[in-house]
């Protein structure tokens, strides 16, 4: 989970590759109309996203349940989009690729994406709500670099005292 350029994509594809799971980009899973709506540069409400946190959870239950882990990134910006999530996929551990606006915007202007502009980003910002103490997951420092990053998620999964 983070604000777009966050890292979700660089980092959750990294981690699932170490892992040898499969690794699911949410940016592919808007319908539409969302991507169009984003590239249009209006930010996405509660309504826009309900569905499409549905499509993730359903796709995250399925694997599991066939007993497949995966690694997905979802911006996941809020609690009850979290809880969306979770309801559906109770062990879903949540990673906060967590940083500043000022990295974040520098990151996201040096990249190319199909639909989503660098403006929406103080939107997202406006809107992140951190992990609470009683959600299943941890913050990560998106400071460091990509493989920093992948070995500290992967010992605190290996922990699971430290992301209860
Ligand atoms: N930890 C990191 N250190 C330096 N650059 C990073 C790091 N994580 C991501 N990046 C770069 O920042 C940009 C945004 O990352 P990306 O994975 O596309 O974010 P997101 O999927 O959250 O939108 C990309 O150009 C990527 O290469
Ligand atoms: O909930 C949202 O508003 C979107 O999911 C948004 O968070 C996401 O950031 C875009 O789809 C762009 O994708 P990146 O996060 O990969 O830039």
């Amino acid at each position: 989970m983070g604000v777009s350029g966050s890292g979700k994509s660089t980092t959750g594809s990294k981690l699932a590759g170490e892992f040898g799971v499969e690794f699911i980009d949410g940016d592919d899973l808007h319908p539409a109309a969302n991507r169009e709506k984003m590239a249009a540069g209006v930010p996405l409400d509660d309504e826009d996203r309900a569905p499409w946190l549905d499509t993730i959870a359903r796709r995250i239950a399925d694997e599991l349940a066939a007993g497949h882990p995966i690694v997905v990134a979802c911006s996941a910006l809020k609690r009850t989009y979290r809880d969306r999530i979770a309801a559906l996929a109770p062990t879903t551990v949540f990673v906060h690729l967590d940083g500043g606006s000022d990295l974040i915007a520098e990151r996201q202007r040096g990249r190319v994406h199909e639909y989503m502009p660098t403006s929406l980003l103080a939107s997202q910002f406006d809107v992140l709500e951190p992990l609470e103490p009683d959600e299943h997951g941890f913050r990560v420092d998106v400071r460091r670099t990509p493989a920093e990053i992948v070995d500290e998620v992967r010992r605190r999964l290996a922990s699971p005292v430290e992301h209860g």
